[in-house]
């Protein structure tokens, strides 16, 4: 509904009388497209009684702009600056949207919490069709509040959804006008084979190493399917000393195994070979492509992991949109050279700080993996190996154990 004074000043009343659990607030004034949907006489109840009430607000650059009189806003410093000054007129969280900043590629919001502002970048979807991109993002932010989100992952998992939903309607034609609206359908009519990530797709995840498939005479493509004969639930090929051209063919090849058995495949560290075979995702570490540029490349539905030794780290990891993290050395090991080893301890203070779900790493087989699951933190998941099940002579039946003992171990700690 377009609103008016009259409707903003009934709305604000019946919210004194009958509290709701959040409120957000998207202040129609001005579309996407630019048109004006609400006169200027409107932005004093805004101002006064509305905004106050909000938990949050989500104007874009136009409606910022008019919320503080005027003010032009062309820049992220800009965004912050009124991300700060509508804050101080009284909701508790901010959103400026930042669809029609210009000379921007990606998309960028600026959220501000009244302590910390956040850059939330996603790719910018070239299509016609986004009318309704802001009502959609503020009721995917009330829907994942009534879910129980804190307000950040709320906002980033809405941008998320807003992004997928523009990027899967790009195309279609609906109605006769110059601008369509998204279609939000596409978790219905979507011909994507993958499944969502699923946090306990990390139970048991085998990464693959050339140099130990050239030593037993494995090649990737059956040293994966053997890891998931054995039962391993996530694969990541970590191929450092392949050509590229010869990466891209095995990601491809391990792809059609992966997807027949429902099984997720992520490649180390390259972005260019996930996005040209079309993997589930990545795994990316400290010093490679940051997060939040990854996500930008790979897009909302992709999976990123990074390699986290710190609460900072994790912190981090989580605010650039991964989906997990991966942290170790648990154990010393030999695979990784100069790995900083953290051990048990090291693992619990990320795992408690951490927001995602967490995959430990380093050194780990089936000696010891019962002690890793026995640190009993609801959200370490799984553990990653590459020598125990990869400098083997026979890869599924290593797998199968380590399985049964991962088993064991979530027995004993339920
Ligand atoms: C699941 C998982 N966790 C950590 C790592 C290490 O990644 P990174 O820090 O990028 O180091 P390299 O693998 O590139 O040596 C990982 N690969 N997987
Ligand atoms: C690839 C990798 N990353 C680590 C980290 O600590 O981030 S440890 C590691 C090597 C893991 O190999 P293995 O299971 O043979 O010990």
């Amino acid at each position: 509904m377009l609103p008016s004074t009259g409707i903003v000043k009934t709305l604000c009343q019946s919210l004194k009388e009958f509290p709701v659990q959040a409120l957000v607030v998207d202040p129609v004034m001005v579309s996407t497209s630019g048109h004006m949907l609400a006169g200027p006489s409107i932005l004093d109840s805004f101002r006064e009684e509305l905004l106050p009430m909000a938990d949050i607000v989500t104007p874009n650059l136009k409606e910022a702009s008019a919320l503080l009189g005027g003010v032009p806003l062309e820049t992220i410093a800009d965004m912050r600056f009124a991300a700060k000054a509508i804050h101080d007129i009284g909701p508790r969280n901010v959103l400026v949207k930042g669809g029609d900043l210009p000379a921007s590629l990606d998309a960028v919001d600026v959220f501000y919490d009244g302590n910390d502002f956040y850059e939330l970048r996603s790719s910018r979807i070239m299509t016609p069709n986004t009318h309704g991109t802001g009502c959609t993002l503020a009721s995917t932010v009330a829907a994942e509040l009534a879910k129980g989100s804190q307000m950040l992952s709320a906002v980033k998992v809405a941008k998320r959804y807003v992004e997928a939903a523009l990027s899967y309607s790009k195309n279609i034609t609906i109605g006769g006008g110059c601008q369509g609206p998204m279609d939000h359908l596409l978790k219905l009519k979507s011909t994507v084979q993958r499944r969502p990530f699923d946090p306990s797709d990390l139970f048991l995840y085998a990464v693959t190493d050339s140099r130990m498939n050239k030593k037993w005479g494995h090649s990737i493509v059956d040293a994966v399917k053997a890891a998931i004969e054995g039962g391993a639930t996530i694969i990541q090929l970590r191929e450092k000393e392949v050509e590229t051209s010869d990466f891209l063919e095995a990601a491809k090849a391990c792809l059609k195994i992966c997807r027949v058995h429902g099984v997720p495949l992520l490649i180390n560290d390259r972005i260019d070979v996930a996005l040209a075979s079309d993997a589930d995702g990545v795994h990316i570490g400290q010093s490679d492509m940051p997060a939040q540029v990854a996500r930008v490349l790979l897009g909302p539905d992709k999976i990123i992991g990074v390699s986290c030794k710190t609460p900072e780290q994790a912190k981090q990891a989580w605010r650039n949109g991964a989906d997990y993290i991966g942290s170790g050395g648990v154990y010393p090991t030999n695979t990784k050279e100069n790995n900083k080893t953290i051990g048990l301890d090291g693992l619990k203070t990320v795992c408690l700080s951490s927001k995602l779900p967490v995959v430990a790493i380093g050194g780990i087989g089936i000696s010891n993996a019962q002690a890793v699951m026995g640190l009993g933190v609801p959200n370490l998941k799984g553990v990653a190996v590459v020598s125990t099940l990869f400098d083997r002579e026979c890869v599924s039946t290593e797998t199968r154990k380590l399985l049964e003992v991962l088993k064991e171990s979530t027995k004993i700690a339920n």
